[in-house]
C-alpha cells in the first residue's frame, strides 16, 4: 500500500532498511519517532524471547507426546489443564496481564501440543 502521510513515513522509517524522511514538516518532532523505535527494539527482543521460549516448550511437549504415545496414555488431560489454567490466571493477574488472554494463550498452545501428540500417537511425527 502506498504511503502518502508523514507518520505513515515515520512508521516505515523505524523498520529495518527504512530511511527517515528528509523533509520533516514544521512543528513535528523527532522525538517521537524516536521513541517509537526504541519501544519497538524492545518489542523485538520480547518476541525474540517468546519464540525461544515456546521452541523449549514444545521440545518437552514433544518428549511428553513420545512418553504417553508408548504408554498409551490419552494426548490431553483435561484435570491437569485444569490446574495450569488457574495457576497461569493468578499469575496472570498479580502481573498486570489480563487472565482471560493468558487463558486463551494456554489453551491456543495446549491445542496444538494435543495435536502433536495425536499426530504421534498416530505414527505421523
Ligand atoms: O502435561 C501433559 O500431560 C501434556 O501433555 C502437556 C500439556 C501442555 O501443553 O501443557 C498438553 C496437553 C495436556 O492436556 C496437558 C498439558
Amino acid at each position: 500500500m502506498a504511503t502518502t502521510t508523514y507518520a505513515a513515513q515515520v512508521s516505515d522509517a523505524t523498520r529495518p532498511g527504512g530511511e527517515i524522511p528528509t523533509e520533516i514538516p514544521p512543528g513535528i518532532s523527532t522525538e517521537i519517532p524516536t521513541e517509537l523505535a526504541r519501544l519497538r527494539s524492545s518489542i523485538d527482543n520480547i518476541d525474540a524471547a517468546l519464540v525461544h521460549l515456546l521452541a523449549e516448550r514444545f521440545k518437552c511437549t514433544q518428549q511428553v507426546g513420545q512418553l504417553k504415545a508408548e504408554r498409551h496414555l490419552p494426548a490431553a488431560d483435561p484435570a491437569r489443564e485444569e490446574r495450569q489454567v488457574a495457576r497461569l490466571r493468578a499469575l496472570a493477574d498479580e502481573a498486570g496481564l489480563d487472565p482471560v488472554f493468558a487463558e486463551k494463550f494456554l489453551s491456543f498452545i495446549i491445542a496444538e501440543v494435543i495435536h502433536h501428540h495425536e499426530r504421534i500417537a498416530a505414527g505421523e511425527e
